[in-house]
């Protein structure tokens, strides 16, 4: 049974005149992970907002349609319930920290909210910061940690509280490469483990390898939703060309008639090679 449901969704800001999602439709099997892409104003937050119920119960504004996470319909459910269920981990970690002393204290945050018993609440804390990376952070202060480190502790206070899925807006945004390869490493593995996540993201070749499907939006439509090799190689995103490097070799080959018309385009390294390799093309 699918653990998110997203049905006919239309959803405009207040005071906007033009709606920032239209009639979008999908669901989600639990374990999946799911990239959203699209270019600027797509509509991807709004989405990431909708599917953990900022849309509309913070943002307010009108929504047609509805979104079901674990059985439960958002718009009937108030914000505080589905925060455990479907978590939303922000483009800029500064949003999601709340200036705490530690990162313990951070991290403790929704947990005392939810009037978790303390020793359960130091178990579920140790926890969330292993899956993210580090349990020995958890005195430090969050000022004192890198980007990447705090996109971690950002996502740790997400994950202490079990949510059934996870919702990423650009987690890497505001990081520079190491730190974005931490909050990535951190990302695959927890899928790895079976989280269902959906992920807004602009790094194309890594969602080409890691995620198990896309869903790709313009002006708040669903214009492709299917795995990775079918949805980037489409027509209708020639914009990415000149981000899917292999994708853009492989279309260069076949133009020189290298890279046969009804072989798929390859979308990571490993499918150029192998598209590569049996097409007799080992270059010089
Ligand atoms: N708070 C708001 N009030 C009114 N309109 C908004 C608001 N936030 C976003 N929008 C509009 O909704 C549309 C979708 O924006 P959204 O931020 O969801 O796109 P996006 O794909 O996430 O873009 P980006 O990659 O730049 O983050 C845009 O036209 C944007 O101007």
């Amino acid at each position: 049974m699918a653990i998110i449901e997203v049905e006919a969704v239309t959803y405009t800001y207040p005071g906007s005149s033009t709606p920032s999602l239209r009639d979008v439709t999908f669901s989600v099997e639990p374990g999946e992970f799911v990239a959203l892409i699209g270019a600027n104003g797509a509509g991807k937050s709004t989405l990431c907002y909708a599917l953990t119920g900022f849309v509309p119960h913070f943002f307010n504004g009108e929504m047609q349609g509805q979104v079901t996470i674990a059985g439960i319909q958002t718009q009937k459910a108030a914000l505080e319930e589905i925060v455990p269920l479907a978590g939303l981990v922000f483009q800029n970690p500064i949003t999601q920290l709340t200036g705490k002393a530690t990162v313990c204290e951070e991290i403790a945050f929704g947990l005392e909210n939810l009037g978790v018993p303390p020793e359960e609440m130091e178990e579920r804390i140790a926890h969330a910061l292993e899956l993210v990376g580090d349990r020995s952070w958890a005195d430090r202060s969050p000022t004192a940690l890198s980007g990447g480190q705090q996109q971690r502790v950002a996502l740790a206070c997400m994950l202490v509280m079990k949510p059934q899925v996870l919702v990423l807006d650009e987690p890497t945004s505001f990081l520079d490469p190491l730190g974005a390869h931490e909050v990535f490493t951190a990302i695959r593995q927890l899928s790895r483990e079976g989280m269902t996540i959906i992920i807004a993201e602009h790094n194309i070749e890594w969602i080409a390898r890691e995620t198990d499907r896309i869903i790709a939006l313009d002006e708040g439509k669903i214009i492709l939703d299917g795995k990775p090799s079918e949805v980037l190689t489409s027509p209708l995103l020639e914009d990415l060309g000149s981000q899917l490097r292999y994708t853009a070799a492989a279309r260069l080959a076949q133009a020189r008639g290298w890279w046969p018309e009804t072989r798929n385009l390859p979308v990571t390294l490993e499918e150029a090679e192998a598209g590569f390799r049996a097409g007799g093309f080992h270059g010089h």
